[in-house]
């Protein structure tokens, strides 16, 4: 961030602080928040919760880190209801169980450690209790507003890679996957569920791309293999400036859905966890995605929910985002 924007900010702050009166203020938290100082704060809305510099941090960068947000405790709850969904012990309808691309296609016996992902998990009330705890809450609502949805939530479990570098997830942005807008009241939490770092392929984030716009997407020409959905920014620059987020467990990155982001290759032996979950303002809309850049990617959703539901019952892309997405503060208003 540079040293003026900064100030430029902070003097921003500082006057909304000072003068203004409380119908400034609460017109500052309102859905139409984005509209009072859209050059400056355009990214989070005044709670009172983060301080300016976090909030002039996540306007710079599009991310934010929060460090020790959950408790060794919750993260060890949630390591035992992942063992117990791998030993076929807990079995969740809609929970998808994904296995890394070179174990699914090899001869190896499949036993838990091949579990790559899991997905959807919001009907898992043990896994579930990740997307509600109020201290995760408390920032999301700083980008989100009050009405909070959670619209996506996965459990990671990188592999030891297998020697193609299937491990690695390459640079993407998320809303490259949503159907629903505005952009900016979407955000993403993260949370290390062990100590993470460039060794077993911590998060890589490209600081401030947040800033751009929706980029085309599709599968990297990997000679190894790719994960089936992990598609990648068209035209990926390796050149450009990027930076490893290496974090302990129980830190907790919230990032913006336009932040280019990937993971490299997990070169330990050991599987790297993480927890995470996509909110959504419950205020956001869903969009006709046809002939736009996600095209690619909602034809791949469709396909998967016909292979699931079969062709009599008929569910658009944005369908299988409002069957997902779960209330967890406020009220369903549109979402
Ligand atoms: C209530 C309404 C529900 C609507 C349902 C629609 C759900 C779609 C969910 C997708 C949403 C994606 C949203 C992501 C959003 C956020 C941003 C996150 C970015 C990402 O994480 S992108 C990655 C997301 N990936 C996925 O979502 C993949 C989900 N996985 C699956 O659907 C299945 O695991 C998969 C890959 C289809 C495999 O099916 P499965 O039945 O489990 O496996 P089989 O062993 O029977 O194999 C079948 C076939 O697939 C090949 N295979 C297996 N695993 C993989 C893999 N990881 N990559 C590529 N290919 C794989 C396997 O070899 C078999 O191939 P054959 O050629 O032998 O037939
Ligand atoms: N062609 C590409 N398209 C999209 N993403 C890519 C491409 N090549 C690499 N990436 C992504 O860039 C990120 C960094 O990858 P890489 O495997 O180089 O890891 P690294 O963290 O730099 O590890 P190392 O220390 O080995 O260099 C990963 O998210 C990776 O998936
Ligand atoms: O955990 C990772 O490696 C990256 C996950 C990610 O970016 C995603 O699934 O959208
Ligand atoms: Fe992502
Ligand atoms: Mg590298």
């Amino acid at each position: 961030m540079s040293r003026r924007a900064a100030d430029r900010l902070k003097v921003v702050l500082n006057h909304l602080d000072r003068s203004n009166s409380a119908s400034v203020r609460s017109s500052f938290t309102s859905s139409q928040a984005v509209s009072y100082h859209p050059q400056t704060l355009r990214y989070t809305f005044d709670t009172g919760f983060l301080s300016p510099e976090q909030r002039i941090f996540y306007e710079e960068n599009g991310f934010l880190l929060i460090k020790n947000l959950v408790s060794e405790e919750d993260i060890d709850r949630f390591r035992a209801e992942f063992e117990h969904v791998c030993k076929g012990d807990v079995k969740i309808p809609g929970m998808v169980v994904m296995r890394d691309v070179a174990i699914a296609k090899s001869e190896f016996v499949r036993d838990q450690k091949a579990v790559s992902k899991l997905q959807d998990f919001q009907d898992d009330a043990e896994l579930f209790r990740y997307c509600s705890l109020p201290q995760i809450l408390k920032y999301v609502e700083c980008f989100t507003g009050p009405n909070i949805m959670a619209m996506h939530t996965m459990l990671i479990n990188k592999p030891p890679d297998a020697g193609k570098k299937t491990s690695r997830h390459p640079m993407h942005q998320d809303l490259h996957y949503f159907p629903f807008r505005p952009v900016d009241h979407i955000v993403c939490a993260w949370t290390a569920m062990e100590k993470v770092n460039r060794q077993n392929g911590c998060l890589v984030v490209l600081p401030g791309s947040h800033k751009g716009t929706l980029q085309e997407h599709d599968y990297p020409e990997w000679e190894g293999g790719v994960n089936k959905m992990y598609h990648g920014v068209r035209n990926y620059d390796p050149n450009h400036p990027r930076m490893h987020v290496e974090m302990e467990k129980g830190d907790t990155l919230f990032f913006h859905p336009l932040l280019i982001h990937g993971s490299g290759m997990n070169q330990t032996q050991g599987f790297r966890k993480a927890i995470s979950c996509h909110y959504a303002s419950a205020d956001c809309y869903y969009i006709d995605v046809t002939g736009t850049s996600q095209e690619n990617i909602s034809k791949e959703v469709n396909e998967i929910a016909t292979r699931r539901y079969g062709t009599d019952i008929s569910v658009s892309f944005a369908d299988t985002w409002a069957l997902r997405g779960r209330l967890v503060h406020g009220e369903r208003t549109s979402l």
